[in-house]
């Protein structure tokens, strides 16, 4: 029988409207065919930067101009050209749990990179002021993995912090903001900031797919400058043809249609995964994360190690990724073994097939 997916990492491919995707192509191809010879613009086509810039002041709130935008295949391409233009000897600090990829990323880049906690809140203030990094990089929208909600007034009290000394910055990182549960969007950080402390970071693998690798950062204009100078014979990494195509996908307003249609697909699945669970597991579990974003934690009451339970899953068919990769310095004061549970590959009709085969990975 068929596998069952709990991927974090994925978006459900099947409901992709790649017809509408194809007909914006399409249209790329017959009118802007001269453009395929465009690769010069460091920053990705403005055309394109234009139609981010828009959307995302609309979703966000972000403030910028097209100007400060940089396109990226990927996040990773983002953060080292972001760290060329600060001083080589800055140092960097992100949450534990935090995204393991970029701290890898960082590692081998050979920057200096510590790690501090998180409180209910998300990043812990004072473990930044006793770091005292030149940069700090959050994901206070949903805090990758446990899924925290970063308040107004954590967010104000990071700011002040950056605006302390000279050189400190946030890189706030936005991968998993356009799907909202409960309570309404909270703008980004970005457009509390006055002092050009913030560099917003965004991408279309969760709203769109991740294979499309198209992402940005926007740079305060004290670091475009930089960036210019640095890049000026730089050549963009996105390709042209998905640049004028996403383009096109967002200025005919389809990028807004499945945005819509996902959230509520996204919203009915969440809602019944959680009941499913509630109801199988009761309170052998726990819940966190789940307000916003393709995927939350959960943590099991058992005497099973988490490897066990990996084990066991790959038995039962279900595609599981554990919290274990995230812990990048102090493994958790463990309170059971703790996963990330995404729900964007997973049909309604599945729920119920991959609770039952979940609860005997644990307790079978
Ligand atoms: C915290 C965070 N910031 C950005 C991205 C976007 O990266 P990119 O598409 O390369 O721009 C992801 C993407 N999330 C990963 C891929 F879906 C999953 C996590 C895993 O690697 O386990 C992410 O978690």
């Amino acid at each position: 029988n068929h596998w069952i997916s709990f991927s974090h990492m994925a978006t459900d491919t099947m409901q992709f409207p790649f017809d509408r995707w194809v007909h914006c192509e399409q249209r790329v191809i017959k009118h802007s065919r001269e453009q395929m010879n465009n690769i010069k613009h460091p920053q990705g086509l403005y055309s394109v930067r234009e139609s981010i810039c828009r959307l995302i002041s609309l979703t966000r709130g972000v403030k910028c101009f097209p100007e400060q935008i940089v396109l990226g295949a990927g996040t990773h391409f983002l953060m080292q050209m972001f760290i060329r233009l600060i001083p080589e000897n800055s140092t960097v600090s992100m949450e534990d749990p935090g995204y393991n990829r970029i701290y890898t990323f960082l590692k081998n880049e050979q920057v200096n990179v510590q790690t501090f906690g998180l409180d209910d809140k998300g990043a812990s203030i004072s473990d930044i002021r006793r770091l005292n990094p030149n940069v700090v990089y959050i994901t206070p929208s949903h805090q990758f993995p446990t899924g925290r909600l970063m308040p107004i007034a954590r967010r104000v009290q990071l700011l002040n912090w950056a605006m302390e000394s000279n050189f400190r910055y946030i890189l706030e990182d936005d991968y998993d903001s356009e799907f909202k549960y409960e309570s309404d969007t909270i703008p980004a950080l970005q457009s509390l900031d006055t002092f050009e402390k913030v560099i917003y970071m965004g991408c279309f693998s969760k709203s769109l797919m991740p294979g499309l690798r198209v992402s940005y950062m926007i740079l305060p204009q004290h670091l475009l400058y930089v960036f210019r100078k640095k890049y000026a014979d730089f050549f963009q990494s996105c390709s042209v043809l998905t640049q004028l195509t996403l383009q096109e996908f967002i200025d005919s307003g389809e990028y807004q249609k499945h945005i819509k249609r996902m959230k509520q697909l996204y919203q009915e699945r969440r809602e019944m995964l959680m009941l499913a669970l509630e109801t199988r597991f009761g309170d052998k579990m726990k819940i966190e994360g789940a307000n916003a974003g393709l995927h939350f934690r959960i943590t099991f009451e058992t005497e099973r190690t988490t490897e066990h339970i990996l084990k066991r899953a790959k038995e039962e068919k279900i595609e599981l990724y554990s919290m274990n990769p995230f812990y990048l310095t102090n493994p958790e004061s463990n309170q059971g073994p703790s996963f990330v549970l995404g729900f964007a590959k997973l049909p309604k009709e599945h729920i119920d097939e991959g609770v039952n085969r979940l609860y005997r990975a644990i307790y079978g």
